[in-house]
């Protein structure tokens, strides 16, 4: 279970606070007008963005050092690596130094195969279509295997069937590992399509999560704002 206890965040002028909670293997949708903090909710998630309050995992609270987090993080732009390979760049989720015994060069296959790219291990970012990249940088967060999973505008630059793919895939291998998802769009649909609750972040609150569908069929004021 994570849990936001009385947490605020500062970031300059900006502050939002939050007091959730989200069950295990739970799939939500973070969403929000933007500059509403939903980025800043899950940089302070993992780690990058300091927190007054408390934030657990298992009634634990967290590490400070965002790596030692329960946490793997997605975001929007990828962050492929130009000069490495396919494979290269989802050992990098592993072992940064690269130097893999054969065990983990194993799970780098498996993982490339899950996300359907077989065969295209050898082949650099420029080499493959955006939605192969895609595949590439969610391989390289799942192998990772942390049992919370942060997306953060994972496929917006998709048209949409590729962004319908890649939001089952997500579903699909979330639903396998159990792991917890929390995933920022723009996009409603995105939640209503995997996310049975929703995060409404807007006016300095991220509120608890609803269910996506009541939510979206009987909006707040402030969401019905953001939806237009
Ligand atoms: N490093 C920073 N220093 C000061 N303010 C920041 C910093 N990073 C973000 N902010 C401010 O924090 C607020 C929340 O930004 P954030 O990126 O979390 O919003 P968002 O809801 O994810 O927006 P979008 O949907 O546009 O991506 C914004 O007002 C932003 O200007």
């Amino acid at each position: 279970m994570l849990r936001l206890e009385n947490v605020t965040i500062t970031q300059g002028k900006f502050r939002l606070s939050a007091d959730l909670t989200v069950a295990d293997g739970a799939r939500i949708a973070v969403i929000g007008p933007s500059g509403a903090g939903k980025s800043t909710l899950l940089g302070a998630i993992a780690g990058f963005v300091p927190v007054t309050g408390q934030i657990t995992w298992s009634g634990q609270a967290m590490a400070q050092d965002p790596g030692a987090r329960p946490v793997t993080i997605l975001f929007q732009d990828n962050n492929l690596f130009p000069h490495l390979t396919a494979f290269d760049n989802v050992a990098l989720g592993l072992k940064p130094s690269l130097r893999l015994r054969s065990a983990e060069r194993k799970a780098v296959q498996d993982a490339l195969t899950r996300v359907g790219l077989t065969g295209l291990d050898a082949r650099r970012p420029a080499e493959l279509s955006g939605g192969q990249q895609s595949r590439v940088a969610l391989a390289r967060t799942l192998i990772r295997a942390r049992p919370l999973v942060l997306l953060d505008e994972p496929f917006a630059a998709l048209g949409p069937a590729l962004k319908a793919e890649m939001l089952a895939l997500v579903a699909e291998i979330v639903a396998e590992t159990g792991a917890t998802l929390l995933m920022v769009s723009h996009d409603v649909a995105d939640a209503r399509a995997i996310c049975d609750e929703t995060v409404l972040v807007a006016d300095g609150v991220a509120h608890a999560p609803r269910p996506t569908a009541q939510l979206l069929d009987n909006p707040p004021p402030e969401l019905r704002a953001y939806l237009g």
